[in-house]
């Protein structure tokens, strides 16, 4: 599809600069003609005119698309700008942004592709609101169609279109609705009690505990059994789902070769080596789900759980049929996108929460004495019915997705349609990087943007207590906005915020012996999602609950 568009935004009032520098080159040849005129020969000077009047016509309309293009920094040939994005691209581009972007808007090639970089809100509002329609597309990505079932099978990476709009519809109606995120809340409390008991092992053995693995096995398990029921630990199926995200994170993770020089990737070696290992994974994931699949359609009455509900995949067999074209492997894709989005994603914001706390204890002591207080005495866990109160811990979840959203990058958008943003034009095909990491650091949008301050997002405490992360305020995207939000949003957070809640209320914690809090070191690695660099180790002390 192609089509025009064209948008303002009103956070922007800086005009594009078309018009510069129009009169200069028709001075000397106007001089010619008013030469040609005085001395009389009316043929030839009509005809100069003729060409001077063309000439003038052609450089400036060129020049004048030269300029709407959004800004660039210099480049080089064949690679354009690969070279200036570096081992965390959410940071280059930020600082490229601010040198050589204009309103939140650079244009970088990588590779051969034109890539859209945006970094500001009301960028972010002009693609994800205003535009949305044009910009809700994904870039082909030959890996995603390997370990996906095709290029139109999932939802994260499927183009918009009909298919998409189905599996989305799908998923929202069925899989993520509150009800339905509600109706997990005992198996995940149940997870959470296994959690604590191990934890309680360590305290008692007064050992440390790899927090970033015990929460990455948490979050894994929760999807896992809200995705097959609660016999998903049966012959070690969590693990090896476990096993199969990492593979597919590393696959599909980062900035790749492929993406940017399609035409060469395909001949190259490196090309058919990841191929190769991306054909492996999908045959394991295809293993594990078709006996997964095969196990529910025998055995449908087992997976009702004890609310009733039925897990994720009784519910896709079920309702296949209302909705028109879905096979079973596009049952599958969407299962493999469930486990991709929903387990890093998670586990990584508590990691990240328990960094910030520790680098600074009266934040924590904050948290604790709210949950503390919070939780009727002598109840052995926090339960999601005592979470609605506790606006510090939810204002400590949204603060760790402002600093370190997940997915700093989000998932990349595709412009399907010539179009154009803030007066500049943007060529349909053109990727579409969206910073929410630079945006949720924006010093025009928050006070201290840098520091981790849970209080700003506390009722009372200023304009940004209000600020939601649902995708209405574009200065807080961690989840994305428009057509491609999150849609496990609800699930994340409720996955999140119940464990943090425990980790505070069971447990003091403390550095491993010789560490000091200043040296928690919160250096990144950029993939499909970011990650800290160095294990994040802490001591528990079993704290008493009267
Ligand atoms: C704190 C937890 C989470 C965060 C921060 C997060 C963040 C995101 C982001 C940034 C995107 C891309 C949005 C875009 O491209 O504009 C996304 C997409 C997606 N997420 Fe999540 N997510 C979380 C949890 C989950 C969970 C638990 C699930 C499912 C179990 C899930 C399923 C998905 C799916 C299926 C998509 C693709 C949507 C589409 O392309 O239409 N996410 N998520």
């Amino acid at each position: 599809m192609r089509g025009k568009c064209s948008y303002k935004s009103s956070a922007h009032h800086t005009k594009p600069r078309y018009h510069q520098n129009l009169a200069a080159p028709a001075m000397a040849p106007c001089a010619e003609v008013a030469y040609q005129l005085m001395h009389g020969a009316p043929l030839q000077t009509l005809l100069l005119l003729f060409l001077i009047l063309l000439l003038h016509l052609a450089t400036t309309s060129s020049r004048n698309q030269a300029k709407r293009l959004p800004p660039s920094p210099p480049g080089l040939p064949i690679i354009g700008h690969l070279h200036l994005v570096g081992g965390l691209p959410h940071v280059s581009l930020r600082d490229l942004s601010r040198m050589h972007g204009a309103d939140g808007l650079m244009l970088l090639r990588l590779g051969s592709v034109p890539n859209l970089v945006v970094s500001s809100p009301g960028a972010a509002e002009a693609i994800m609101r205003t535009q949305d329609h044009l910009f809700a597309s994904r870039p082909p990505s030959k890996i995603a169609d390997v370990l996906l079932y095709g290029s139109s099978s999932d939802i994260a990476f499927s183009p918009y279109g009909e298919h998409w709009r189905q599996v989305r519809k799908l998923v929202t109606t069925h899989l993520f609705t509150v009800k339905k995120v509600q109706s997990y809340r005992i198996a995940r409390q149940q997870e959470v009690k296994q959690v604590m008991a191990r934890i309680s092992g360590a305290a008692a053995a007064s050992a440390a505990v790899d927090l970033g693995e015990t929460l990455n096995a948490y979050a894994n398990d929760v999807v896992c059994r809200a995705v097959s029921g609660k016999f998903f630990r049966a012959e070690g199926r969590n693990k090896l789902f476990r096993e199969l995200v990492e593979a597919n994170s590393a696959l599909l993770g980062g900035f790749s070769l492929e993406d940017y020089f399609p035409r060469l990737a395909k001949v190259l070696v490196l090309n058919r080596f990841v191929s190769k290992k991306a054909q492996a994974a999908h045959r394991r994931w295809d293993e594990l789900l078709e006996t997964i699949i095969s196990d529910h359609e025998k055995n449908s009455m087992h997976h009702i759980d004890e609310q009733g509900e039925s897990d994720f995949i009784d519910v896709l067999l079920s309702v296949q049929q209302q909705f028109h074209g879905i096979t079973r492997d596009h049952i599958k894709a969407i299962l493999i996108d469930m486990f991709g989005a929903g387990t890093d994603t998670s586990s990584l914001v508590l990691e990240l929460a328990m960094a910030e706390l520790m680098r600074k204890p009266q934040l924590m002591t904050w948290l604790q004495s709210e949950v503390r207080n919070g939780t009727p005495k002598g109840q052995e866990l926090v339960e999601e019915e005592n979470l609605s109160g506790m606006t510090y811990l939810k204002a400590v979840v949204k603060e760790t997705l402002r600093l370190h959203p997940p997915a700093p990058l989000l998932l990349p958008h595709l412009a399907i349609a010539d179009c154009e943003v803030d007066g500049y034009r943007i060529a349909a095909g053109t990727r579409v990087i969206i910073n929410s990491w630079a945006i949720g650091r924006c010093p025009g949008s928050w006070e201290k943007p840098e520091e981790f301050v849970p209080e700003r997002f506390v009722e009372g405490s200023g304009a940004a207590a209000a600020v939601d992360l649902r995708g209405k305020d574009f200065q807080f995207v961690p989840f994305g906005a428009g057509r491609r939000i999150c849609p496990g949003l609800n699930f994340g957070l409720a996955t999140v915020e119940i464990m943090l809640a425990n980790l505070a209320y069971r447990f003091d914690w403390e550095l491993p012996p010789g560490m000091e809090r200043e040296n928690i070191d919160m250096t990144e690695v950029f993939g499909l999602t970011v990650r800290r660099k160095e294990k994040l180790m802490l001591v528990p002390k079993t704290h008493l609950v009267a």
